[in-house]
């Protein structure tokens, strides 16, 4: 059977980011399919703002505006943590919790404060991605990882709130994994997984 998808046949292709730790994930996450990647932040593209109410639709709104003013296919990220105790706050509002100055110290503060004592500790990571193409095409993925949040932050790799997050199965924070370990298992990985398969690899 034909898959339903549009693949991807171009060799180039527009990270529709401004984040430098998405696009450093994005970029190793491709690595492997030799695609030639710019980030929207080295053509100089604007960052469109984000009004879509869920992770699919401000992904397919960065991917559509990248690959319209690049003529290039694109391919947008919008991803975010859940926490339960909170209703699923920041969900898609977690940049702007870290502020005009991208804070991630004053984000995690907000989400222990807002969280106080409440014993449901549970959290995750959501990550959507869109590729589109200039003609208007465009495909949509999604993974999610659960965990959990633990205060204080520990650990300095990764992005974000990855200090606080410790996915299920393990003890430690993202902040203290290697980015190989990451990979393997993030939200990212799971939504990137599920776009290789159906737009990169052979039928
Ligand atoms: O793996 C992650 N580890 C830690 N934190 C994460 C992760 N993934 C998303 N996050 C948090 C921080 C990020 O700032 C926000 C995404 O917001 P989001 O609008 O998708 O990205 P952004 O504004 O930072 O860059 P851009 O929109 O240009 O891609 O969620
Ligand atoms: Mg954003």
């Amino acid at each position: 059977m034909t898959s339903p998808h549009r693949r991807f046949t171009e060799d180039r292709l527009v990270i529709a980011s401004h984040n430098k730790g998405k696009v450093v994930e994005i970029r190793e996450l491709l690595e492997p399919f030799g695609v030639d990647v710019v980030s929207a932040g080295d053509l100089g593209l604007p960052e469109p703002e984000e009004t879509g109410l869920t992770f699919i639709d401000n992904a397919v709104l960065k991917a559509r505006a990248a690959a319209e003013a690049s003529g290039l296919p694109a391919l947008a990220d919008d991803s975010g943590m859940t926490v339960e105790a909170l209703d699923g706050a920041p969900g898609i509002y977690s940049a702007r919790w870290a502020g005009p100055s991208k804070d991630f110290a004053v984000a995690i503060e907000l989400v222990r404060t807002r969280m106080g004592d409440d014993p449901d500790r549970r959290g995750a990571f959501v990550c959507a991605l869109a590729l589109a193409w200039p003609d208007g095409a465009v495909e949509t993925f999604e993974g999610v990882i659960q965990g959990h949040l633990e205060f204080p932050p520990r650990g300095s790799n990764g992005f974000g709130y990855d200090p606080i997050f410790v996915p299920e199965g393990d003890s430690r924070t993202f902040g203290e994994f290697e980015p190989a370990e990451k990979h393997a298992i993030s939200h990212r990985a799971i939504a990137f997984r599920q776009l290789v398969r159906a737009c990169f690899e052979p039928d």
